[in-house]
């Protein structure tokens, strides 16, 4: 049987009177790189900011690894990583200053060796004493990973990664997360708007309207599904303009 490292039952966030979330049933198998789409304001970012528990849910639940995101929020940190948008660093300290904060803040052991490990995984050596405030968009994207990967989660968030990257930048970023997936074995739950981007990452995905999950299958399945759409971007307005009608 597959272990699951996400689901949610009915998970529903209201901003005052605003539903953004209604009623998510979403459940992610261990092993999957999950892309979860959907227009400006369907709800991605709530959900990952749910999933994160940087917000609590108003009602409903989601579990991480098995561990409830509101009663067991520690023990669902501690098996996650999350790479916001905008990654945000202190700019007059290195990338190895950096690192080493973090590391520090978020418990790991033997704090010099895993910093060389992530940074010779990510193939990010060699810019340890850069400060970090020289670093280009792709680079800044490069640390964050490293950030977030320095205390072995099992699951990644990874919020719009290939915003503002250029072509090379965004096959690098592929390259990385198809490694974190199949070589440390990480789920990697992400939000996207790129489409070309999922076809070529991805191994399944959601499609969010409204709060609502309205789609959920695997890329390949999803691809046999609708033959008649020549790509995986006509298939999500396809089943996106199916919603509206
Ligand atoms: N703190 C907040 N207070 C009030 N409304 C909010 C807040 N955060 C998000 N919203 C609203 O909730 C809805 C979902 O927002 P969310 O940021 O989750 O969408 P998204 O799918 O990530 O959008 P985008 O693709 O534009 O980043 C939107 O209508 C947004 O305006």
């Amino acid at each position: 049987m597959t272990a699951t490292a996400i689901s949610t039952t009915a998970l529903t966030k209201r901003y005052g009177p605003h539903q953004a979330l209604r009623e998510l049933n979403l459940t992610v198998p261990t092993g999957e790189i999950f892309g979860l789409l959907g227009h400006n304001g369907a709800g991605k970012t709530t959900i990952v900011n749910l999933l994160t528990t940087l917000m609590e849910p108003s009602s409903g639940t989601a579990e991480i690894n098995g561990h409830d995101i509101t009663t067991a929020a520690t023990a669902v940190r501690r098996s996650i990583g999350y790479l916001p948008e905008n990654v945000q660093f202190y700019d007059n300290l290195t990338l190895a200053e950096n690192l080493i904060f973090f590391a520090r803040l978020s418990g790991v052991r033997s704090v010099g060796s895993r910093i060389s490990e992530v940074l010779d995984f990510l193939d990010f050596s060699g810019h340890e004493n850069q400060r970090m405030g020289t670093f280009s968009k792709g680079m800044r994207q490069r640390a964050g990973i490293a950030q977030a990967i320095l205390h072995e989660p099992s699951v990644l968030f990874l919020d719009e990664p290939t915003s503002g990257l250029d072509p090379q930048g965004v096959a690098k970023l592929r390259e990385t997360i198809i490694s974190l997936n199949t070589k440390l074995g990480m789920t990697i739950f992400m939000n996207t708007h790129l489409l070309a981007e999922v076809t070529k990452t991805c191994t399944s995905i959601g499609i969010l309207s409204s709060g609502t999950l309205i789609y959920q299958d695997s890329v390949d399945a999803t691809l046999k599904s609708f033959p008649d759409q020549e790509s995986l971007e006509d298939i999500y307005l396809h089943i996106e303009a199916g919603q509206r009608a």
